[in-house]
């Protein structure tokens, strides 16, 4: 593996026969070699993008003390705004690091699905009601339009997924419907202090859900997945381009035929003015009681039990807590 590869999802999109096989035979190489690829013809304009970039930037350049009025005060942790160094991605793997040297707005499903998980009480972080930061105005529509965009987007990736594993193409449709996927807006604002020994922007970490989406400006100091042979490979899509990455989730769904790869982002040098960056990134979940079985490929055993996706969530927090 010397880059990730960049694959144009339209033909499959468009429906044509010849154009699915080619883009899902693209798509399982990439899933099965690398865990990570680069999407264009993915259907989001590059103006929206741009457009949540902007009104992004313009949250994060408010007072600290503005974005804390966001800040959340109930059991679920992954809503609203959360300071510059208060959280450790790799504290998830178990790794004692400096905190991450980014902050965050975290934005659960849009729709309102706690009726529904009612008697079901560990449930209720996943579904929790979002705090939608609204300074400026305009921001809670920014941050929810993106989520709808993603979660729109998300579906059409895990048909590409299923064809992609020799399944019928609506197999994890079903299991999206009350999916309880993470948005995350990140902000990596350029150093000005010489950053803790090991600090970097986010830590090595591998995501925990099925697949991440990620958009991203090009500030220096940015994101790197690490190669089977132990190498840091920078991940750089052109403008308008999306990175997919597989999480945890899928790569135990799929019995280990494809891989959940560590990544990392690093740090820029002190005083660059060019470094300060912003990804946004979403966490795809799907329902909270969706059973996660092994999909063996041909002669394979299953290598791990049945679980659901919030249990299997719910174990993967579990443990970044005990680690950290
Ligand atoms: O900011 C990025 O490019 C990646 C962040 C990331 O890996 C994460 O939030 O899980
Ligand atoms: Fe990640």
């Amino acid at each position: 593996m010397d880059a990730i590869p960049t694959i144009d999802i339209a033909p499959f999109l468009a429906g044509d026969p010849a154009g699915r096989r080619a883009v899902a035979t693209e798509v399982a190489a990439a899933c099965r070699e690398v865990g990570f690829l680069v999407i264009a013809g993915h259907g989001i304009a590059a103006e929206t993008l741009e457009d949540t970039f902007r009104r992004s930037f313009a949250f994060f350049d408010q007072p600290d003390a503005v974005k804390a009025r966001w800040s959340p005060t109930g059991a679920a942790r992954q809503r609203g705004y959360h300071g510059v160094a208060t959280r450790s991605l790799a504290a998830t793997l178990g790794q004692k690091t400096p905190l991450d040297l980014r902050e965050s707005v975290f934005l659960g499903p849009v729709d309102d699905h706690r009726a529904h998980y009612a008697d079901l009480p560990e449930a209720a972080t996943a579904y929790a009601p979002n705090i939608l930061p609204d300074t400026p105005p305009g921001t809670a529509q920014a941050f929810t339009g993106i989520y709808r965009e993603y979660e729109r987007l998300s579906l059409d990736l895990l048909r590409i997924f299923a064809v992609a594993l020799g399944l019928p193409e609506q197999h994890f449709t079903p299991l999206m419907g009350r999916h309880f996927s993470i948005l995350g807006v990140h902000h990596y604002p350029a150093l000005e202090t010489p950053p803790e020994p090991g600090q970097l922007r986010a830590g090595a970490h591998t995501d925990f859900g099925a697949m991440t989406i990620l958009a991203m400006t090009e500030g220096r100091g940015g994101l790197e997945a690490r190669t089977p042979d132990g190498r840091w490979l920078p991940v750089l899509p052109e403008p308008g381009e999306l990175v997919v990455n597989l999480g945890d989730m899928m790569q135990r769904w799929t019995n280990d035929r494809w891989v959940s790869t560590l990544h990392r982002v690093v740090v820029p040098e002190i005083g660059d003015t060019g470094s300060r960056r912003l990804s946004i990134g979403y966490f795809v979940h799907p329902d909270f009681d969706a059973e996660i079985r092994c999909l063996p490929g041909p002669g394979e055993a299953p290598v791990y039990p049945p679980t659901t996706a919030g249990a299997h969530i719910a174990e993967k927090i579990a443990r970044s807590h005990k680690a950290a």
